[in-house]
């Protein structure tokens, strides 16, 4: 018989019997575990030996895990200190005992919330009292740390601590719980006969090389054979951030539709963020409740003051017959006040005024996937920051069989096609439509976005004398919606579930 050296160094290695582990195998024939893995599933397709698998659970103990199984439990050096100021015969107060303890920080409320519950003693009214007969050796807790860090990365079976104290070591993350999968080969008796008349070693190669590719020598050899099933060693290398990668796409998937990019400042005045699209400046947004305002600097120092007289005479007049301005204060300080942008339609209307590129002639078509930032209640839905998918069409005649037929498009390229519309409001368009897709998992219609056509009381000051269809997606809920993230904070910020981030594929 002919084997490929590896799966003949596994043989040699194995025994009929006892199972040996395979990292135990590993050592002895010298290759690395991953191989010794594929080698073995090999050998077990061919009849020569039997792979088992069960899971171990191990436990290590976290750095303030460490830490107390070296420096003692934070709850026995209350009790030592106790002990020390008298508080077995009389209650002693209990600042003059911390002190004298030497505990500081988190730690003091750590040693007092496991002081009464592991009998040390009590706590009352600032007062603290030692019980004499408490044990700090028979601590099962100090016990068990010490026993563990003896023992690194123990499986739970092999060390001597019952499974209460290892979970209470847990819920106090001073350890952590790790489940890993242990496979033991043992020789078949096919295998032992094999090995008796003598197994050849046959001349395998594992990866194609550029050497083999150009002396032509890749014609004679023997490929090994690729075994998808064996287990590979788990990396964890850098991986692009699935925010990053929805939003590479929706940039690619626009620009397929023939947009061009826009981009411009993240803090602005208030008169780009506001002004432009008439919303008034009495309008609830406007509050310092829900925007983050600079205070240095606190004003923009350049507005095109053409624009600004334009738009301040919409906003006290209105335009033309039919319309009617909001004839209340309107205050040019207040526009030029400076905030982060609560949207990212300011990019619009700095590029709809010809500021920002120069005058923009119809057809043309902009985005921008730029972060915008608003004074939200964090919840599973919203952020107090997130990714704008802002665009607009500037063109002659559009309707809502455009606005919606775009969207249509633009959310068929990540597999959304029930999206819904519902009629809206907003200052700056008329018609208005939100947007809503379904969650993939729970089924719930959720609101990723937010347009409309310009009205004219925005487009006129601007000096655009076309129709304009706009709108404002948000990138996290489309992200929601592909990747099957039920929330938010899930995707990015403080909470991020990285294990989430690093097997979430953005699907389209
Ligand atoms: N600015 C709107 C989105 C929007 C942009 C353009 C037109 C209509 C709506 C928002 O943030 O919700």
């Amino acid at each position: 018989m002919q084997l490929p050296e590896q799966q003949v160094a596994v043989l040699e290695a194995a025994s009929a019997d006892e199972a040996t582990s395979v990292d135990a195998l590993a050592e002895r024939a010298d290759l690395p575990p991953e191989t010794v893995t594929g080698a073995a599933f090999e050998l077990e397709t061919e009849g020569l030996v039997a792979v088992e698998e069960r899971v171990d659970e191990t436990v290590t103990l976290t750095d303030e895990g460490a830490d107390y199984a070296t420096a003692t439990l934070p709850e026995i050096r209350l009790y030592e200190a106790a002990l020390e100021a008298g508080a077995d015969e009389e209650p002693v107060q209990m600042g003059q005992v911390i002190g004298a303890s030497g505990l500081e920080g988190p730690q003091v409320d750590i040693a007092l919330s496991n002081y009464a519950r592991k009998g040390y003693g009590t706590i009352d009214s600032g007062e603290i009292t030692a019980d004499p007969d408490a044990d700090p050796s028979a601590d099962a807790e100090a016990n068990a740390l010490e026993a563990l860090s003896d023992a690194d990365e123990a499986p739970v079976d092999a060390v001597d601590v019952d499974a209460d104290t290892i979970d209470q070591l847990d819920r106090r993350g001073l350890l952590e719980r790790r489940e890993s999968t242990v496979r033991e080969v043992i020789l078949t008796e096919r295998a032992v006969t094999e090995l008796m008349a003598g197994i050849e070693t046959a001349e395998t190669v594992g990866q194609v090389t550029p050497e083999l590719l150009t002396s032509g020598d890749w014609e004679d050899v023997e490929f090994a054979e690729y075994n998808v099933e064996a287990d590979a060693e788990e990396f964890e290398g850098g991986k692009v951030h699935v925010l990053r990668q929805m939003s590479e796409r929706v940039k690619d998937v626009l620009v397929g539709m023939g947009f061009q990019e826009m981009d411009g400042p993240h803090v602005d005045a208030d008169f780009w963020i506001n002004d432009c699209l008439f919303m008034p400046q009495d309008h609830p947004a406007r509050t310092h409740w829900d925007r983050f305002a600079m205070e240095q600097p606190s004003h923009i120092d350049e507005l095109p003051e053409d624009l600004v007289a334009d738009v301040e005479r919409v906003h006290r007049e209105g335009l033309g017959e039919d319309s009617e301005g909001y004839h209340s204060p309107w205050d040019e300080d207040f526009a030029r006040a400076l905030a982060l942008r609560g949207h990212t339609t300011s990019l619009s209307t700095r590029y709809l005024s010809g500021t920002q590129i120069g005058e923009i002639e119809p057809p043309a078509r902009f985005f921008s996937v730029e972060k915008a930032y608003r004074n939200d209640t964090l919840d599973a839905t919203h952020l107090l920051e997130f990714y704008q998918i802002e665009g607009w069409v500037m063109a002659e005649d559009l309707s809502v069989r455009d606005l919606m037929g775009t969207f249509e498009e633009f959310y068929a390229q990540f597999g959304i096609e029930d999206i819904q519309f519902k009629p809206h409001y907003n200052p700056y368009t008329e018609p208005s439509f939100e947007l809503f897709g379904t969650h993939p998992t729970t089924g719930e219609l959720i609101e990723i976005g937010n347009s409309g056509i310009f009205r004219e009381e925005m487009l006129e000051p601007l000096g655009v004398d076309c129709d304009v269809m706009a709108w404002g997606l948000a990138l996290e809920r489309l992200a929601m919606l592909t990747t099957g993230a039920e929330d938010i904070r899930d995707l990015h910020g403080t909470l991020a579930d990285l294990e989430f981030l690093r097997n979430a594929e953005v699907t389209y």
